[in-house]
């Protein structure tokens, strides 16, 4: 039988190989596997596969016609003469200008609200582009090769009709982290708790509360803490006062100085050797639920320099232990997302966008700007900002948000934002940038339609933001901190006027204080 089913194959794809590519349209395929074409082939199954394309498009076809992907059909694919075309372009200008042509139909895809949107390459490939998210990491000439394809393909593709234009400049040098191949290759493990609460979906709509949670930094190796004790059972900290050393105050006075020890309770408290997998897991289940119920949800970090604020939210890329919470929370989304899809038929769409905040001034930048115009950021476009909306608050205008289907698209682009973020540092001047803080962001579109009547659609957007803030100062007497740093007691008294509800929230520097009161809506 499958000896039939192959003939057939072989059959179809020669009349295809001459009546869809033309002349030079030597294509084709054909292989030696037992599996049928729903189900995407292994290694071993590529090991015994003979590729026989003479264009980039003619690649792209049968990957999709066969739904084979995978780092085997890469390394054939290098091979590949590429100077033989069958795609109906005639010369790498040719292409060229088709794309400028279809760059400037791009201009003003613009949504309601303002932000720029636009749908990538990703998008409007329907079969998985992890070989194009795996071209990223390879060091040979197939990344250029099979991007330029996939943008051929896009121009002439039928499909595209009635879709917004696909975002063609889409280069994937190598960047400073590969968050994106770690979630593809190790995803981390969900947390059971996430899964399984997610059935009591409307007891948890909106989080409705600020939760505060407490990291001891590991400190130098050989520090102690011996006037810090933590429970994590009781979620509390205990700080007795230091002693001061003997002789330096007489018996009177060092009774006096020594005050009772203070307790501090926290939602969580993670001691000092604790993994990131644990306070990943530990802290930010609940608002990935509240998001994907259709709430907003922040999580940031606050402390004073060099305490591990960055390492928290966004951790290394050398290992599944070492992610942080920016990562977690996209695979963590993602998974609840799917959860949700296969149980209620609902429909979501995710999308991205990254944003810095750095200066004085408070500049905004938009982090994603390089995928959107396919280069450095053009000082001429129309900046971010934020604007007071009387119902939703605080809202950031005009970013970019980049459609993301998959967990390793949201984390490309969090590989960008973060390469972005590091190239920025370096001021025009040549002067570091110090105290930049990133906002970096998912936004869930849902939607479901009513089971007792079918006209009835229900759905919205929810956003979840992670922020990394830079180091607060500490205060010193009549002095501001400089640039846009933060002192923990402004920050603090944001906070707090957060959880308690408060009407009006106590900003000292507009932008910044407006970022991590984005969901004020939300918990008021
Ligand atoms: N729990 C931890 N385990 C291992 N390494 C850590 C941990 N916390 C921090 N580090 C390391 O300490 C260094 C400083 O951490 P990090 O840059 O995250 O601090 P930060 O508070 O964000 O600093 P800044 O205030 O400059 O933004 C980094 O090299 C990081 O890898």
């Amino acid at each position: 039988m499958w000896t039939r089913i192959l003939e057939r194959r072989q059959r179809r794809a020669r009349v295809r190989s001459r009546s869809r590519f033309g002349e030079k349209g030597q294509c084709a395929v054909l292989f030696m596997s037992e599996r049928l074409e729903t189900t995407p082939w292994t290694e071993s199954d590529l090991s015994r596969v003979d590729v026989h394309c003479t264009s980039s498009t003619q690649i792209l076809r049968f990957c999709h016609l066969y739904n084979v992907w995978g780092p085997g059909l890469m390394q054939k694919m290098t091979s590949i003469r590429t100077s033989s075309r069958g795609d109906g372009c005639n010369s790498e200008s040719e292409v060229d200008s088709k794309r400028s042509e279809h760059c400037r139909t791009e201009e003003g895809c613009r949504d309601r609200s303002g932000c720029r949107i636009h749908e990538t390459l990703f998008g409007s490939m329907s079969p998985s582009p992890r070989a194009i998210l795996q071209a990223s990491s390879a060091s040979t000439a197939a990344p250029s090769f099979f991007s330029r394809a996939a943008q051929k393909l896009n121009l002439s593709s039928k499909r595209c009709h009635g879709m917004v234009p696909t975002q063609l400049h889409v280069e994937f040098p190598a960047f400073a982290t590969n968050f994106c191949a770690i979630l593809r290759d190790f995803p981390p493990p969900t947390p059971p708790g996430l899964l399984r609460a997610a059935p009591k979906a409307k007891e948890s709509q909106g989080i409705g509360k600020v939760k505060v949670m407490l990291r001891i930094s590991p400190g130098e190796p050989g520090e102690t803490s011996a006037f810090l004790k933590a429970d994590t059972g009781k979620a509390q900290v205990i700080l007795h006062e230091p002693e001061p050393p003997n002789g330096l105050l007489s018996a009177a006075a060092r009774r006096l100085a020594i005050s009772a020890p203070k307790m501090f309770a926290f939602d969580a408290v993670f001691c000092r050797d604790a993994t990131q997998a644990e306070v990943c897991a530990g802290s930010i289940g609940d608002v990935v639920q509240a998001v994907v119920n259709g709430a907003d949800g922040c999580v940031f970090c606050f402390g004073h320099a060099k305490l591990g604020k960055s390492y928290t939210m966004i951790g290394h890329d050398d290992s599944m232990q070492s992610l942080g919470v920016m990562p977690c929370a996209i695979a963590w989304l993602f998974r609840l997302i799917d959860e949700r899809r296969e149980r209620t038929g609902a429909r979501f769409s995710v999308r991205v966008s990254a944003v810095e905040l750095w200066g004085g001034d408070e500049n905004l930048e938009d982090l994603l700007a390089s995928v959107v115009t396919g280069g450095p950021h053009d000082s001429k476009a129309p900046g971010i900002y934020l604007q007071e909306d009387p119902i939703f608050g605080t809202q950031l205008q005009n970013q970019s948000e980049l459609r993301a289907p998959t967990p390793e698209i949201a984390a490309h682009y969090l590989d960008v934002a973060l390469a972005s973020r590091q190239e920025n540092r370096l001021s025009e001047k040549g002067e570091e940038r110090r105290g930049t803080h990133m906002l970096f962001t998912l936004y869930v579109y849902q939607y479901r339609m009513d089971k007792a009547s079918k006209a009835n659609m229900s759905g919205g957007r929810s956003r979840l933001h992670l922020i990394d803030l830079s180091s607060c100062e500490r205060p010193q007497p009549g002095k501001a901190p400089a640039g846009s740093a933060l002192s923990l007691a402004s920050l603090g008294n944001v906070i707090l006027a957060l959880v308690n509800g408060a009407k009006h929230i106590p900003y000292r520097y507009p932008s910044l204080d407006s970022l991590t009161s984005l969901t004020k809506g939300q918990f008021q």
